[in-house]
């Protein structure tokens, strides 16, 4: 179900209470809901209060009854507050002078008193129309804010290993069950990218992914973050503020390290995912949001729940299909296509040739340990881009520290290491074993001292 944009009410201020009356009986006879106020004084504390459609100003008040000075600052701080606001001068007869300084000042119309029932009923509705409009529109370029930021429309998903083969054939089988989906995995391993992978193969590809990190949200701001509040709701509520359920509204909501929840809110979104409603905060109007929620985590959520860090019932309620990616150190065809996928972008972005990877230099790829996942190799790539000297690239250019898998063993498991690179590693391991004595490297892998030169020389190493 789609979230309904509520209809706002018209604020009336006239400091003339028979004015004010006939206005509610003429509204409320129009079907449009009103609220009053005597003064410029009690109009900003409405305004400060709650949304409005429309703002009806008179001009003249009892300090000053013809200048229109009072209304003509009431519609600049109106105005300036909530620059969306459409506001209607109500103006003496003949005042056109005053009319057009009202314009000038944010009104969006004018009309003169006494007014005619039907021009006034018309002008309100075509200005409510227009409120719901920018109201429809403040709502994408939210959106848009958030989807560019998260810059998610450009970025290839690359899965070139078996083991990524695997689970995208899983993501492929699932993609429309529409079941929410839990997916784990080390730091930077491509959890956020996997997500919007799998909401742009739905069928809700069109409507927004929303992402949230849950462990960034302080406490007192998790109920506004998530499900918005109302203008006044709380002291620097200044303005109305969508919550993610709503801006995800027939997308995906995307809960990133999820373990992060305190417990407290935890309970929350329980609440809230069991319920299928959720309130603004400041407002008792009950809303739903059409969302496919994906949630992730590097922590083990079951051990979390074994320490009674994490409920249960939450875990339950989130991994009804839970999706493994595999560290990058077991995906051999990953990194070699993942490395190349950065050179040749960082080559673009920076106006250069795109550098190589020699053999040697995709075997030291191979044998890295990559702690930090794909995030790692990103910045190692960018790195080296910017660096270094030559376009081969050798072992040393890539400035990766310790941190190496014992013979690559996924990579050979896998059958995704060309012969040279299965060299490299061959003969980096057997120098390590002999603690750098050539000569018993070399038999240890059964070659001739000249064969094992030759190859050191060839691949630099
Ligand atoms: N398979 C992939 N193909 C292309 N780029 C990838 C892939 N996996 C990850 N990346 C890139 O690596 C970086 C880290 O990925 P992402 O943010 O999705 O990881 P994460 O697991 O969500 O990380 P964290 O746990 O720290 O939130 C991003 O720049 C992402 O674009």
């Amino acid at each position: 179900m789609t979230a309904q944009l509520p209809a706002l009410p018209i604020l009336v201020a006239d400091d003339d209470a028979a004015v004010r009356s006939t206005l509610r009986i003429f509204l409320n006879s129009e079907g449009l809901d009103c609220e009053l106020a005597a003064s410029p004084a009690e109009a900003l504390a409405a305004l400060a209060r709650r949304e409005f459609g429309v703002l009806l100003a008179d001009m003249n008040y009892s300090r000053d009854t013809t200048s229109g000075a009072e209304g003509l600052s009431l519609i600049n701080q109106a105005s300036a507050a909530d620059p969306q606001l459409p506001i209607v001068a109500m103006t003496a007869w003949g005042s056109v002078a005053l009319a057009v300084e009202a314009m000038r000042g944010g009104a969006s119309d004018f009309i003169e008193k006494p007014w005619d029932n039907q021009r006034l009923a018309s002008i309100l509705r075509n200005l409510l129309a227009l409120r719901q409009t920018r109201q429809v529109n403040q709502r994408l370029a939210a959106r848009n804010q958030l989807l560019s930021a998260e810059g998610q429309n450009s970025r290839p998903w690359i899965a070139a290993s078996p083991a990524m083969q695997a689970l995208m054939a899983q993501v492929e089988r699932l993609k429309d069950a529409d079941v929410t989906l839990l997916i784990t995995g080390e730091n930077g391993s491509g959890k956020s990218q996997l997500a919007q992978a799998i909401h742009r193969a739905s069928a809700r590809a069109r409507a927004p992914f929303i992402s949230v990190n849950m462990g960034a949200i302080p406490d007192t701001l998790f109920e506004s973050e998530m499900f918005g509040h109302e203008k006044g709701a709380f002291t620097d509520a200044r303005q109305t503020r969508i919550g993610r359920f709503e801006l995800a509204d027939g997308g995906t909501l995307f809960l990133d390290e999820v373990g992060n929840i305190p417990l407290n809110q935890q309970a929350k979104l329980l609440q809230v995912l069991e319920g299928g409603q959720f309130e603004r905060l400041g407002s008792a109007k009950a809303r739903r949001a059409d969302v496919r929620l994906i949630a992730a985590s590097n922590a083990d959520l079951a051990q979390m729940v074994e320490l009674g860090s994490f409920r249960r019932d939450l875990l339950y309620r989130l991994n009804s299909v839970q999706l493994h990616l595999p560290p990058l150190r077991e995906r051999g065809a990953d990194i070699v296509s993942l490395a190349e996928h950065y050179l040749a972008s960082h080559a673009q972005r920076y106006q250069r040739p795109t550098k190589t990877l020699s053999p040697a230099a995709r075997a030291a790829l191979l044998q890295h340990r990559w702690p930090g996942n794909v995030r790692e190799l990103a910045h190692c790539m960018e790195r080296v881009s910017l660096l270094a000297q030559q376009e081969l690239l050798e072992p040393a250019d890539l400035g990766l520290n310790g941190g190496t898998t014992p013979l690559a063993t996924a990579a050979f498991d896998a059958g995704e290491l060309t012969l040279e690179e299965a060299e490299v590693i061959l003969i980096r391991t057997a120098l390590k074993r002999a603690g750098g004595n050539a000569p018993q490297a070399a038999q240890a892998l059964g070659l001739s001292r000249s064969a094992f030169y030759r190859r050191l020389e060839k691949y630099r190493l």
